[in-house]
Order: C-alpha cells, then sequence, then structure tokens
C-alpha cells in the first residue's frame, strides 16, 4: 500500500486545528471544547480548552456501553510465576469501580494526587484508571526504584494516598516492596494519609495498622455493597497524571500529561501510527512505571478497543529466550513495542532463532522499537527472525507518543536503518546549531519542536513552570529542546546519535549521571567523583563511576568502591545497573574546573579524543587511562 504519510504531515502543517479537532472527533467528551489550541493559555498554549471529558469512560465504560463488554481487555501474563489472568471490559470495569470507590471513602477527590508504586499487576492498571475515573492525579512510580527516590517523588507530588504491594517478582528473587515504601515514608517530609497495599501470596507484608488498607479486603467490601461511582467529569486540561524523569539533578522532573490532549494523541498514534485495529491485542514489554506503560500498556490500547498484555517477565531467563514468541503466539497479539536491549538479550542466548518456529506467530504484524537507538545489527535480526516490519521510532517521557516514527497505519516508508523515521503530525522538528541557526539537512546538531507542542506533549512540569520554562523552552526560543543531539536527512528521516546533558540511557531506562554523582558525593570517604556512560553491548550504555578519596583515607579502596556501589543501589535502585567504580588520585579539569567527562568516557570507550585545550594538567589523563586499563577498561 502507497503511504498517506506526506498527505497527512502536510495536511496537518497547512491547518494544524483542522487536524486535531478531526482527531478530537475519536473521543467521546461529556461537553465540547471552546478552542482547539488556545496560544494565551498555560505556558506556551493549551490543548481543547473549556472541553470536559474523562480518560477512564473512554477507555472503559464507553467500551462496555459499546459492545466491548465481554471483549477480553487485559491480559496480565506472568512469565515468574506462571499466572495467566484475563479481564474482560465489563470485568476491568467491575473493578475499576470498586477501586475508586474506595479511593473515594479514604476521601480521595479530583485534584488529589495518589502514588502507585506497584510491580506489573493488573491492579497497577485498575490504579491508575480508578484515580482517571475520579479526576485525581496519579504518580506512577517504577517499582526498580529504591526509597530515596520514592520519597522524593512524595516530596514532589504530596500524595493523600499511596497504592502499593507487598512484593515484585524478579528473575531468582523475590522482591519486598513494603519496607522500601515505609522506609520512603519514613524519609519524606510529607506523609501520605493511608497506603492501600496488595498482598502477593509471593510474599505477604505487615500491616500497620489505622494506616495500611488490605487492598483485596477494601475492594471486597465495596464489590459486596454494590458500589458505583460515575466518571467525573474533568477538564480536557486537568492533569491526569504526574510522571518523574531523570532530570540534570537528583531532583526529578515531574512531567504532567492532561486528559483531553492525550486520549486524542493516543488514539490517533494506536490507529495511524501503530496500525492497530479495535479489538486486536496489542503488547508493550515495558513496565507501568514508564512512560511506555503509561501510554501503550494502558491508555492507548484501552482508548483504542484493543486487548492489552501486562506481561511480569524478562525476555530472556523466564524461562527461556523464546518467552516473547509464546506470548505473541498464547494471546494472538499482532504488535509488540519493546526496547531494543530486550531484542539483544533475545540474540544473545539464541542466535540462531532456534525458539521462533516453535511458536505460532501467524498474527503478528510489526515489532515497534523505541527507548533507546535500535542498532541496525538487532534491527536485521529480528526483521530475518520474525520475517515482519521492525519499526524504529523515537519519543520522549515528555511527549508520551511518537514524536518520529515508520507510521504503518498510514503505510510503511521504506526503512533506513539507524533512524527512527520521520515527524509524526504536530512535530515540526529542526535541528539548530548551539546558536540556534538552523542546520543543513545531513547536519549534526540540537534536535528541537517548533511550538507549540502537539497534543498529548507536557504542558508544564509539576507546580514548577520555571523549571520548565528553562528546562526545555529558553535555550532556543521558540522552541522545545528534546536534548538529543541528531541530523535530519534529504529525504526527511531524522538520526538520533547522543543526549546533549548528562542524561544516559540504560536499558532503555533514562538515568541522570548527575544524581549519579550526588549519591558518590554522599559517601564520607569521597572528595571528588564524576560518573560517566559507557557502551556496553547488552544495555547500550552503564554508568561507570569515578572516585578521589579524601587525603588521608587508609581504607583499601576496593572496600570502599563496594561501599559506593551498593550506596547507590540503595538510594536509587537496582535499575541505575551501577556496578563499576575506579579510584582515581585527581579528576581532568579545565583550567576554570569544569570536569572533562567527556573526554574520560571517550577514553573508556577507546574512541579517538583530542587533548582540550583548555586542560589543567595532561599527565592526569594518562593516570586515568592506566587507572581504567588496570579494571580491563578501555583496553
Ligand atoms: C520512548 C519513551 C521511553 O523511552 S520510555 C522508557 C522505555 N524503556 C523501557 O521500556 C525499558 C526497557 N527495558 C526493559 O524492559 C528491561 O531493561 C529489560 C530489557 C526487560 C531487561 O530487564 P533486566 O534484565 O531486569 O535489566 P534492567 O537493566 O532493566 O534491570 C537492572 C536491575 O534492576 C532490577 N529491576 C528491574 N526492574 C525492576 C523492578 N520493577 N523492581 C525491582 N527491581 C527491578 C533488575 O532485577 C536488575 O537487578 P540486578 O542488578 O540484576 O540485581
Amino acid at each position: 500500500m502507497a503511504s498517506r504519510y506526506h498527505e497527512v504531515y502536510d495536511g496537518w502543517k497547512r491547518d494544524p486545528e483542522k487536524f486535531w479537532a478531526d482527531a478530537a472527533k475519536a473521543i467521546d467528551w461529556f461537553s465540547p471544547f471552546d478552542t482547539v489550541f488556545d496560544p494565551n493559555a498555560g505556558v506556551y498554549g493549551r490543548w481543547f480548552g473549556g472541553a470536559s471529558c474523562n480518560t477512564c469512560f473512554n477507555a472503559v465504560d464507553r467500551h462496555v456501553a459499546g459492545g466491548r463488554a465481554d471483549q477480553i481487555a487485559l491480559i496480565h501474563d506472568s512469565a515468574i510465576s506462571g499466572a495467566v489472568r484475563k479481564f474482560t471490559y465489563a470485568e476491568l470495569k467491575r473493578e475499576v469501580v470498586a477501586l475508586t470507590s474506595v479511593l473515594k471513602n479514604r476521601g480521595v477527590q479530583k485534584g488529589d494526587r495518589v502514588i502507585i508504586y506497584m510491580p506489573m499487576v493488573p491492579e497497577a492498571a485498575f490504579a491508575m484508571l480508578a484515580c482517571a475515573r475520579i479526576g485525581a492525579v496519579h504518580s506512577v512510580v517504577f517499582g526498580g526504584f529504591a526509597s530515596h527516590e520514592l520519597a522524593t517523588r512524595v516530596d514532589d507530588a504530596r500524595p493523600k494516598l499511596i497504592i502499593s504491594a507487598s512484593c515484585g517478582l524478579e528473575p531468582g528473587r523475590v522482591v519486598a516492596y513494603k519496607p522500601l515504601l515505609d522506609k520512603a515514608i519514613e524519609m519524606s517530609r510529607h506523609k501520605p494519609e493511608a497506603c492501600l497495599i496488595l498482598q502477593r501470596d509471593q510474599l505477604r507484608c505487615e500491616l500497620k495498622e489505622n494506616h495500611d488498607i488490605d487492598y483485596a479486603d477494601a475492594v471486597a467490601r465495596e464489590r459486596a455493597a454494590g458500589a458505583n461511582v460515575d466518571c467525573v467529569p474533568v477538564l480536557a486540561t486537568d492533569p491526569l497524571y504526574i510522571i518523574y524523569t531523570s532530570g540534570t539533578t537528583g531532583q526529578p522532573k515531574g512531567i504532567v500529561r492532561d486528559n483531553g490532549g492525550h486520549m486524542v494523541a493516543l488514539k490517533w498514534s494506536m490507529e495511524n501510527e501503530f496500525g492497530v485495529n479495535p479489538g486486536e491485542v496489542f503488547w508493550a514489554a515495558s513496565d507501568v512505571g514508564w512512560v511506555v506503560g503509561h501510554s501503550y500498556i494502558v491508555y492507548g490500547p484501552l482508548l483504542h478497543g484493543c486487548t492489552t498484555v501486562l506481561f511480569e517477565g524478562k525476555p530472556v531467563g523466564t524461562p527461556d529466550a523464546g518467552t516473547y514468541w509464546r506470548v505473541i503466539s498464547e494471546h494472538g497479539v499482532v504488535a509488540l513495542f519493546t526496547a531494543p536491549t530486550a531484542f539483544r538479550a533475545i540474540k544473545g542466548q539464541d542466535p540462531k532463532g532456534e525458539f521462533v518456529p516453535k511458536y505460532d506467530l501467524s498474527k503478528f504484524r510489526t515489532l515497534f522499537l523505541a527507548g533507546e537507538r535500535a542498532d541496525p545489527e538487532t534491527i536485521k535480526w529480528a526483521e530475518q527472525k520474525l520475517n515482519v516490519p521492525v519499526i524504529d521510532h523515537w519519543w520522549q517521557t515528555e511527549t508520551g507518543s511518537p514524536m518520529t516514527i515508520n507510521p504503518a497505519g498510514l503505510g510503511l516508508l521504506p526503512v533506513k536503518y539507524g533512524s527512527p523515521g520521520v515527524p509524526m503530525p504536530g512535530y515540526d522538528i529542526r535541528v539548530l546549531d548551539d546558536a540556534g541557526h538552523e542546520v543543513p539537512r545531513g547536519t549534526l546538531g540540537n534536535v528541537v519542536v517548533k511550538l507549540p507542542l502537539p497534543a498529548g506533549c507536557l504542558p508544564t512540569l509539576w507546580n514548577a513552570d520555571d523549571r520548565f520554562r528553562q528546562a526545555y523552552l529558553e535555550e532556543f526560543p521558540g522552541f522545545y529542546k528534546t536534548a538529543d543531539a541528531g541530523m535530519m536527512d534529504e529525504d526527511g528521516y531524522l538520526f538520533v546519535m547522543a543526549r546533549t546533558d548528562d542524561i544516559i540511557n540504560v536499558a532503555g531506562h533514562r538515568l541522570s549521571t548527575g544524581a549519579m554523582e550526588e549519591v558518590l558525593a554522599a559517601h564520607p570517604d569521597v572528595a571528588e567523583c564524576a560518573v560517566v556512560g559507557i557502551a556496553d553491548a547488552m544495555k547500550g550504555q552503564v554508568p561507570l563511576g569515578f572516585v578521589v578519596l579524601n587525603a588521608g583515607v587508609t581504607r583499601d579502596s576496593g572496600t570502599i568502591e563496594t561501599e559506593v556501589v551498593t550506596l547507590v543501589r540503595e538510594r536509587i535502585g537496582p535499575v541505575a545497573a551501577f556496578k563499576t567504580v575506579v579510584t582515581i588520585k585527581r579528576l581532568p579539569k579545565t583550567r576554570s574546573g569544569k570536569i572533562l567527562r567527556g573526554t574520560m568516557q571517550k577514553i573508556a570507550d577507546k574512541e579517538d579524543w583530542t587533548m582540550p585545550a583548555t586542560i589543567d594538567d595532561p599527565v592526569i589523563l594518562d593516570e586515568i587511562a592506566a587507572a581504567l586499563k588496570g579494571r580491563g577498561i578501555g583496553l
């Protein structure tokens, strides 16, 4: 089929308001919008001002009323425990209504915040939808974060209630969530009024009297009492959720997502970008704690009337490299969205793809990869083994849906390996030099988006308009700064090469090296430190720490390094994958005192580097190279 991409994209460019007004027809509004886009509202404008709506209504209730009551809405497939649970749209509604009633009875109202700190269980999705149903603002915190990170989010979001679970399941270990939650609440200045705890059989936990509520008991009580809570009308511009993402310091940024624009953008993307039809099975193998989980495990598929798969497992080891193919065949998945790391892991264990023919993948049409750079070898391997189009695409927590993709629903364009595709309607993507001038096609520069951002993107940061302006809008006036560096080719395909800030991407997880440095610096024996992201064949990048010890420290440096690694795991969490610290005598700096992290990374990655003209003492770089060689790095 010839691609309609150019026609659709040009149509958006000619008349953006018409484009979004047409897209908005796919959503059921309680009352219509006054303006499609109001440039004078908010920081850079707001979408669908004046409209009232409800995201839970569109994701659940309208499907029940509209003939999908008996269609499976959500499949929980736990490759770790072996359990599979399925919920029809009618059952999903019953679960969500009962939970909403629990929240309501605990005094949770429109505008209140609720933190959800849960493993990959269906109750995490119920919790998100229950908040949406009464207009409460949820903030899901990824389970791989430790107490300190959770506490930071508690203090910023100030939740009335926290919904959590007794434990999560990782391969070979049960992760006790409750002690992490209790410690976070102990550390935070803000204290939630109560915690609703889902007890899992693998590890039950003690509940605190007058504070912790048993999730199952509370929901069962409401169900027995015949609870019924209607969807509360909220403004299209009211926040649906806050999702925290790494900033350049230890203080994460609270990305705000509104109700109206978010629904419109996701519904459009499901059909036109992912090429999926209502009633089909869509699987995003990510975590509800990440934006992919919000957009493409929960909201996107449900808004579109699809069946979504919520998978608790890993691409390998649960139990083998055939797990993904088992899930696709067992549940009739038509499209899978995952991170390239997952495919590198599968390829590493099953290079010949011997597990693939063991399963019936006849319904499977498309593989989507995002979250980190997809290397061409991995894409080609997946194409060859699966015999379906493999679509790399690019977006951010901030945007909530793809900025660039090869749009399956509009008809695929030719694939260019190494490129995550072409800009989607709403995104006028430019590449600028550091002075803000557009560079010629094929030239590397700062990737930016001309304002306004489209429906579904963040309107601001939670309680931090100024930080939003400063972080995203000030450096290139009139544009949103993606903080990615890349280039656009003659055919309008984008190539994304690197970050322009201190964020690194570890297995698709966006992490701040600045936040890690704050942890290293907190060790009593550390005088100075630096963290850089170095290349890793499996995870794309991993962090590498350097520490300079305080004068007079006589303790064994190996012991201190182990303590530093433990500290990062305790403060940030296992997801940081922080495993290596090298003790050095001095850090290389410019004469003005700036640490030469870029040069250190190049030495560790054995890339070409030139002696920085402003370096204070060039000999230090030899010391670094020697220290790294001693650890088998940069050889
Ligand atoms: C497009 C917009 C975006 O970019 S949104 C972000 C998209 N990113 C993603 O969806 C993430 C994709 N990555 C993954 O799903 C995983 O990394 C995959 C590929 C499955 C590999 O998982 P895994 O083998 O656990 O490695 P990892 O690097 O993720 O984990 C490192 C350590 O953290 C742990 N961990 C992970 N998740 C949890 C959790 N929910 N609760 C507790 N612990 C967790 C892992 O067990 C691992 O621990 P350890 O160091 O091995 O002890």
